[in-house]
């Protein structure tokens, strides 16, 4: 796949993504969470790759969104959606949904909308979803009970890439290899030649490595599991939750989780407790030892009278004996009894139930005071419980390492589904929310049925539903804050949401499927020349542009004096009119367009239908063909109805000329 062929990937980000192990299928499936592991690529980023990259495959290579104003309402519906969104992860991912002139790409999104519109957003699966992420690289891991060695160069270096969490050495030959078998508690020896040897120590002859990651280096994929383990149960909750198949037996992997410790080790293995417990407590438990068999050994002594003939006496001086042998002679069963205690004691201490026998030798059988323990033989069991220690922890890692590794692809499956299931529920919230409908594209223009915008400054529950029908050119009059603004942000939002593939907040809407839609909001006050001639410019390049659009301008009259703009928006008009094009024009100059306007172009009014209480009731779907009345007008007539003064009746001519 060439990736710099997708829209905004340049070579520098293209090096990136093929640092993935799985950039192209990633880039197929839009998952932003899979090309944000790309070294140096932000998630904003990946959406916008994916963004490119479904864009290549649909060769939709040109903008929808040709304004400031229709960007705007594109970020509108995706905040929409991502306020719904519980992950990171989806708030992103609904990034790559965009207004798409192709009716592949719409019509993708819908099979992925329609299923996603069947499902319950059930709070239970809203709360699991909140604990589930995409799976990180625990990263940093250095195991140091263990070494690989060989004696070849090429060797060397490829497993130092392959473990850099462990460390390689070069040997030389079997000698080396017994001196590193002392320092490390277990040596895989990667050359052939050394299998068979006789060594002390662990050493293991496996050379192939990176296909017994597992055996070699457990610890890697513990780490991973240790690492992602609150991720991993939320997302198998989710699951449940929701009801959805899961890609793996969830109890083995609830149960492989409840055996890991946070740090990777393995956890619950009483065994494995007892030897740690006692590979640590050795030196105390000796010094107990001792301290129980001189205090039982000082107490026998003080409380015992020894008589000695003088004859003895003398040959014991003559020998140069010394007092231990009188201790021999005279309290050989006391000893005996107190160095049984002090062992027992060690035995005991350190649970060293199959150790015993090493524990014995602490203590030597010759009697001497004070008891003292024997050095080279308490290093002996020192050695002997960290070698059985961690011969256990390497078994009971090695073991869990080989149940967890049947989940390893499948958990990323399990994550994966539970974080598309969120950006699933996102649209179906939305969806719910604004009680949407999917639209259908036929025929021309727009019609919407009961359209309520979820963009207004009122509560969703409090807006009016419109009805609003608009094919070829039209003008949009209405009263003041009736809702001209509001109506064209409703067909922009609806045009945009249909052609990201979304449903649209309407019991019903039927529209063209555009190739671009222009929305010029309204400018604040009166332009300078400048900008004035530039927004002309705007309008003369909209309107020799192919494809048909749909455009949308908000009173454009207010960009210059009312009697010049009446005649360049009719001069606009009449140009997008012999184009085809479907075009709203909010405007107050309604009735003096009409008049400057070559062809008999369709007015539509938003319509007061009375003011109460100095309130305007208004009709919020525009009236066809209606040229709406004016605020001023009203008053007008309320005043002319209401007082008995023939000025008022005046003024109220003047609207009928
Ligand atoms: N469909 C609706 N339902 C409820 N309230 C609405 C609806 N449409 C508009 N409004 C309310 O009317 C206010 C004015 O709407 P809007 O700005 O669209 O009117 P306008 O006709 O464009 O006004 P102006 O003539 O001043 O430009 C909105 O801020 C909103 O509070």
């Amino acid at each position: 796949m060439d990736l710099e062929a997708i829209p905004g990937v340049g070579a520098k980000t293209a090096e990136r993504l093929a640092a993935l192990d799985d950039a192209e299928r990633a880039l197929t499936d839009g998952d932003v969470a899979a090309l944000a592991r790309a070294p140096g690529i932000t998630e904003g980023q990946a959406a916008r790759i994916a963004r490119g990259a479904i864009r290549e495959r649909h060769g939709d290579t040109s903008r929808f969104l040709r304004t400031d104003r229709a960007r705007e309402l594109y970020d509108d519906a995706l905040a929409l959606l991502q306020e719904r969104a519980v992950t990171d992860y989806a708030k992103r991912r609904v990034e790559t949904f965009y207004p798409s002139a192709s009716a592949d790409r719409i019509e993708e999104v819908r099979a992925f909308v329609t299923e996603a519109m069947a499902r319950d957003a059930d709070p239970t699966v809203v709360e699991a979803l909140s604990g589930v992420a995409p799976l990180a690289d625990p990263g940093g891991l250095r195991v140091r009970e263990r070494c690989l060695a060989t004696s070849e160069a090429e060797t060397y270096a490829r497993a130092e890439r392959a473990f850099p969490e462990l460390s390689v050495e070069l040997v030389e030959d079997t000698q080396d290899l017994a001196e590193l078998a002392r320092g490390y508690a277990t040596v895989v020896a990667l050359d052939e030649s050394f299998a068979g040897l006789d060594l002390p120590g662990d050493v293991r002859v496996v050379p192939d490595p990176e296909a017994r990651v597992d055996e070699v280096l457990p610890e890697r994929l513990l780490a991973f599991f240790a690492e992602n383990r609150a991720r991993l149960l939320a997302a198998a909750d989710a699951h449940e939750a929701a009801d959805l198949d899961a890609p793996c037996d969830l109890d083995a992997l609830r149960d492989g989780l409840d055996r890991l410790d946070a740090d990777g080790t393995v956890k619950g293995d009483a065994e494995l407790g007892r030897l740690q417990d006692a590979a640590a407590d050795v030196d105390a438990a000796v010094s107990t030892g001792e301290s129980v068999a001189n205090d039982r050994l000082r107490e026998v002594i003080q409380a015992r009278d020894v008589t000695i003939e003088g004859a003895d006496l003398l040959s014991l001086v003559e020998q140069g004996a010394r007092v231990d042998t009188l201790l021999d002679r005279e309290l050989a069963d006391e000893f005996d009894e107190a160095v049984a205690a002090a062992r027992e004691h060690v035995v005991d201490a350190l649970r060293l139930d199959d150790h015993a026998d090493l524990a014995e030798g602490v203590f030597r059988d010759d009697p001497h005071f004070p008891v003292e323990r024997d050095e080279a033989a308490v290093s002996r069991l020192q050695s002997e419980l960290d070698a059985a220690r961690d011969r256990r922890a390497a078994r009971l890692k090695a073991d869990l390492a080989s149940d967890l590794n049947a989940l390893r692809d499948p958990v990323e499956a399990l994550v994966s589904a539970a974080l598309e299931l969120d950006v699933e529920l996102a649209v179906a919230r939305f969806a719910r929310d604004f009680e949407c409908v999917l639209p259908t594209f036929e025929g021309r223009g727009v019609d919407l049925e009961g359209g309520r915008s979820p963009l207004l400054d009122v509560e969703f529950a409090e807006v009016d539903p419109v009805d609003y029908r608009v094919e070829g050119v039209a003008l949009l009059s209405g009263v003041n804050s009736g809702g001209k603004t509001s109506t064209i942000d409703l067909v922009g939002l609806t045009v945009v949401l249909a052609q990201m593939g979304l449903p649209v907040p309407a019991e019903r809407v039927r529209l063209e499927r555009f190739d671009a839609l222009h929305y010029q909001a309204k400018s604040q006050g009166t332009l300078d020349a400048g900008a004035f001639e530039s927004t002309l410019r705007e309008f003369g390049g909209l309107v020799t542009d192919e494809g048909n659009r749909l455009v949308l301008v908000d009173e454009l009259e207010s960009i210059t004096e009312p009697g010049a703009s009446a005649k360049i928006i009719a001069g606009i008009l009449e140009s997008l009119d012999e184009q085809g094009a479907t075009a709203v024009f909010v405007s107050h100059l309604a009735g003096e367009i009409r008049e400057a306007t070559g062809f008999d172009v369709q007015v539509d009014g938003i319509e007061a239908v009375g003011l109460v209480d100095g309130e305007l009731q208004v009709n919020r779907s525009p009236v066809k063909g209606r040229l709406a009345r004016s605020t001023p007008e009203l008053i007008v007539e309320k005043l002319a109805t209401a007082e008995d003064d023939a000025f008022y009746d005046r003024l109220l001519g003047k609207f009928a000329e």
